[in-house]
């Protein structure tokens, strides 16, 4: 597990190591300058000329202690200082003089000037704002990006320290505009911004440097956090006497007429992330086809007309978790059966896709929800639901998630390039997964693991982010087998078992 932290939390953890813990300003900058270095010498040749350069708060003085330092080992460096001095820090005019003391050339301009870059560097680095960015770069920042990334498109490597300069650390939005980096070195935690998107299309790879800070009390359960593939460990054990029961029973309230694959993508999903049994529950014209495709799975139909609620009523007797949702259709008979199990069924649930276009058409429907459900909207249908746009959205998706989830007691899967997970447990953001993914029926499969997952046992806050992490995987899984082009929501399913084989 790995805590993200956004502006406002490391400032707070910036503020306990030195005002409470006592711990120097100058002493962890000199460990965040010293990991910066280390990475600049990686990125360069030792004849290779670098250019810092650096804004007028700490993240400027970070640079101008890395510039030493590089200075130190022998590398041609020059310094270019943007902005006013008068809104220095106390910690970058001790660095500043340090530099100058040392002979190292720096060019000063303030933003009434034009920032220029002359050709010929082999490093840049981006110092200019970190986690103190608080408004939009003006119309000469805007312009100081741009010519990096001429530098850069000209054959310059671009490392950036704490965060490329203009990417909000705490959503990853742009800020008019931000600096392209190859590389990143962030402080302590990973911030948000190089997370979500489009922040982390900026951040290149990524380094997290340890420059010693601690936490205060209670400071992680506010943290976001995300998973990585050992988290997985943390699945249920399969008992080595266990039967069909033991692994959980899945019923998939899925497909209709016109799409049975929902329902068999789905079902298979839950079956390959480890369910015992699983039961589709589908209009009668999938029966045959989905018995053929699937002859794992018990598959009972019903008449869309009179569909039968004391048969849906044993099914859910016998299941020990449900989803619904797939492929299954807006139909009245959809939103008869929808309400009917929202009104009386209590098991762990997951609702995808038609089953949330029904609760957005039908808001009574939303009154249902609680504690026992995941949701699992991609960003359009999370529209849809709360009435928000998909733009107001995308640029707020953790507090689209939050606000769901106090409203309707719900786990909120908001799936995207990123995924955010809010539950009991706090929010969790995927760090797995990749523009494969984006084909028809991915969101069954995520739906599909979720049930199995649910079914085994697991709670719903961790079914959720365990599924989701494991979704991801197996996505990139299939990413390399198949490559993003060609991969589709099959080959999701069929890198399941090489995955949870791995790393459980
Ligand atoms: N001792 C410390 O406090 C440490 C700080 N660290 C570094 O310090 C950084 C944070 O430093 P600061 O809080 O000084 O903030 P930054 O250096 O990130 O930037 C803040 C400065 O930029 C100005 N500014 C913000 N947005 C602007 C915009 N759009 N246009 C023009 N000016 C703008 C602010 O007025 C302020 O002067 C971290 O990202 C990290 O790099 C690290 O060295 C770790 C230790
Ligand atoms: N660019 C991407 N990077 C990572 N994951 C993605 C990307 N695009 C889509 N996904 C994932 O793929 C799934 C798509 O779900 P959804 O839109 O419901 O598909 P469908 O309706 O076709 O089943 C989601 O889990 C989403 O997070
Ligand atoms: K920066």
């Amino acid at each position: 597990m790995r805590y993200l932290t956004d502006s406002s939390q490391m400032k707070a953890i910036d503020s306990y190591n030195i005002e409470e813990l006592g711990i120097p300003s100058l002493v962890l900058m000199e460990r965040a300058a010293y990991a910066v270095s280390a990475e600049a010498e990686q990125m360069s040749s030792q004849n290779g000329s670098v250019l810092v350069i650096c804004g007028m708060g700490n993240n400027g003085a970070d640079g101008l202690a890395a510039a030493r330092m590089l200075k130190l080992h022998g590398r041609k460096v020059k310094v270019l200082l943007c902005g006013k001095a008068s809104h220095s820090t106390k910690e970058h005019s001790i660095q500043l003089a340090i530099t100058e003391k040392l002979g190292i050339p720096a060019v000063t301009a303030d933003s009434r000037q034009e920032y220029s870059i002359e050709n010929g560097f082999e490093l840049i680095i981006d110092a200019l704002f970190g986690v103190g960015l608080s408004r939009p770069l003006n119309k000469t920042f805007i312009e100081l990006t741009d010519a990096i990334e001429r530098a850069r498109i000209s054959g310059a490597k671009v490392l950036a320290v704490d965060i490329p300069s203009g990417v909000s650390a705490s959503d990853g939005q742009i800020l008019g505009a931000a600096v392209k980096a190859d590389a990143t070195v962030t402080f302590g935690f990973e911030k948000l911004g190089l997370v979500l998107y489009p922040g982390a299309f900026y951040c290149g790879k990524k380094k997290v440097a340890d420059i010693g800070f601690s936490l205060p009390n209670g400071m992680e359960s506010r943290m976001a956090y995300t998973f990585g593939p050992e988290d997985l460990r943390r699945l249920p054990k399969r008992p080595a006497d266990g039967n069909k029961g033991t692994f959980g029973k899945v019923l998939l309230a899925a497909g209709s007429k016109r799409m049975s694959g929902a329902a068999y993508m789905s079902a298979l999903a839950s079956y390959r992330s480890g369910a015992g049994l699983v039961q589709i529950y589908t209009v009668k014209e999938n029966v045959q086809v989905l018995k053929t495709m699937l002859p794992e799975a018990i598959v009972t139909g019903f008449d869309r007309e009179h569909p039968d609620m004391e048969e849906l009523a044993d099914l859910c007797r016998w299941a020990d978790a449900l989803v619904a949702g797939p492929g299954f259709s807006t139909e009245s008979y959809a939103e008869q059966i929808l309400h009917w199990l929202l009104k009386n069924v209590t098991l762990p649930k997951v609702l995808d896709a038609d089953a949330l276009n029904l609760i957005a058409r039908h808001c009574e429907l939303a009154g249902y929800l609680d504690g026992s459900a995941v949701i699992t909207p991609h960003i359009g249908e999370m529209s849809r639901l709360t009435g928000k746009t998909v733009d107001e959205i995308k640029k707020a998706p953790i507090a689209a998630a939050l606000e769901f989830r106090e409203q309707h007691g719900a786990v909120c899967v908001l799936k995207d390039a990123r995924t955010a997970v809010v539950s009991e447990n706090g929010i969790y953001i995927s760090s797995s997964g990749n523009s494969g993914m984006a084909t028809g029926g991915s969101g069954d499969v995520l739906s599909g693991i979720l049930g199995g997952l649910l079914a085994a046992g697991m709670n719903v806050g961790d079914a959720a982010e365990m599924g989701v992490c494991l979704h991801g995987l197996a996505g990139d899984a299939a990413a390399e087998r198949c490559g993003m082009h060609a991969m589709m929501a099959t080959d999701i399913i069929s890198c399941l078992g090489a995955v949870l084989k791995e790393w459980t």
